[in-house]
C-alpha cells in the first residue's frame, strides 16, 4: 500500500492539532474565537430563511435570540441575570449597555426584550449572512463616519420606537472596549430617549477579564453576569 507524502503530512497535522490545542493557550483562543464566528455564520444561514418569511421585521429578533441562546453552553459559560424586572413592561425604552467584545452578543441575547433591536455600525451589513440576518431582524445601522446621517437615522428611530412599539439597545461607548473601565459615553442614546420621551434602562454586562482576554489570548470557562441597574426617566 502506498501512502503519499501529502496524506502522511495531513495525518500528522491532524494528530498534532489536539496536542497543540491542549498545550498552547493562544492556539486554543484562536480556535475558540474562530469557532464562535463560524458558528454564528452558520446560525445566520439557518436564520435567513426563517426570518425571510416575515421580511425585515423586529419580530425576527425572537428567532435570532432563540438561535443564539445555546451558544454560551458550547463555551461552558453560565450566565446570571439580575434585575430583569427593571425592564418597563409595556412601553418603548432605550437600553444602554457597556460593550467589551463580540462575546457581548451572548449577554445581549440572554436578556434581549421582545421588540428590541440594537443600533449597529453599518459595516456589519457587509458580513455576509450575518449582515443579511441583522437586516432581517430590523437592526438599525448607522454610519459612524457621517455624524449627520447617524443623527438622522437616530431621529427616524425615535419615530419608529413610538409608532411601532420598538425598544432600542445602544452601546453608548460607540465601540468595543475591553480595558476594564468605560469610555466616555457618546450622546446619541440620550438624545434618542429625549426625542422619543422614553426611559433609559442601563444594563451592565459584567467584566469577563477573568475568563476572556483578547490581549492575553485567554478564553476559559466561567460564570458571567448581566444585570439591569433600574430604569430612569
Ligand atoms: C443568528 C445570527 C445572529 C447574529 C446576531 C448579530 C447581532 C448583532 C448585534 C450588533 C451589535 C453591534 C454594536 C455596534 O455596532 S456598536 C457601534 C455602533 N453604535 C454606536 O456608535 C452607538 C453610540 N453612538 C452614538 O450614540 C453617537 O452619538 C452617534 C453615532 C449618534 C454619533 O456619533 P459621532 O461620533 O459621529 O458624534 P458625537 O457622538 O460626538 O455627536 C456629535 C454631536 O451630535 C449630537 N448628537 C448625537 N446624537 C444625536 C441625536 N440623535 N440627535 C441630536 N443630536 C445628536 C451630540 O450631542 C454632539 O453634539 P454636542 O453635544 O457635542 O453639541
Ligand atoms: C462576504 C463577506 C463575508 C464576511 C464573513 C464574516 C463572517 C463573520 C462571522 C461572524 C461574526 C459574528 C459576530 C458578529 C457580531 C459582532 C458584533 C460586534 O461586536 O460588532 C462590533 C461593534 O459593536 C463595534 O465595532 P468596533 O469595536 O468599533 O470595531
Amino acid at each position: 500500500m502506498e501512502v503519499s507524502v501529502g496524506t502522511a503530512a495531513l495525518a500528522l497535522a491532524l494528530l498534532l492539532l489536539p496536542l497543540l490545542y491542549e498545550r498552547c493557550g493562544s492556539f486554543r483562543f484562536f480556535c475558540k474565537m474562530g469557532f464562535y464566528n463560524g458558528w454564528i455564520l452558520l446560525l445566520a444561514l439557518v436564520a435567513i430563511p426563517l426570518c425571510a418569511l416575515r421580511g425585515r421585521d423586529v419580530e425576527n429578533m425572537k428567532i435570532i435570540r432563540g438561535l443564539m441562546q445555546h451558544v454560551k453552553r458550547l463555551y461552558g459559560i453560565r450566565m446570571e441575570v439580575r434585575g430583569a424586572h427593571n425592564f418597563p413592561p409595556r412601553q418603548p425604552y432605550v437600553v444602554v449597555s457597556n460593550h467589551q467584545s463580540s462575546l457581548d452578543l451572548l449577554g445581549m441575547m440572554e436578556v434581549l426584550p421582545d421588540r428590541c433591536v440594537p443600533i449597529a455600525k453599518r459595516e456589519l451589513l457587509y458580513m455576509g449572512a450575518v449582515g443579511v440576518v441583522c437586516w432581517l431582524g430590523g437592526i438599525i445601522f448607522i454610519d459612524r463616519k457621517r455624524t449627520h446621517d447617524a443623527i438622522s437615522t437616530m431621529a427616524e428611530a425615535a419615530h419608529t420606537m413610538l409608532s411601532q412599539d420598538v425598544r432600542v439597545w445602544v452601546f453608548p461607548e460607540g465601540t468595543r472596549n475591553h480595558s476594564g473601565s468605560m469610555l466616555p459615553f457618546k450622546r446619541g442614546a440620550f438624545h434618542l430617549a429625549v426625542q422619543a420621551q422614553v426611559p433609559v434602562v442601563p444594563i451592565v454586562i459584567s467584566s469577563y477579564q477573568h475568563f476572556y482576554s483578547k490581549r492575553e489570548r485567554r478564553f476559559t470557562q466561567d460564570v458571567w453576569g448581566t444585570g439591569t441597574c433600574g430604569a430612569g426617566g
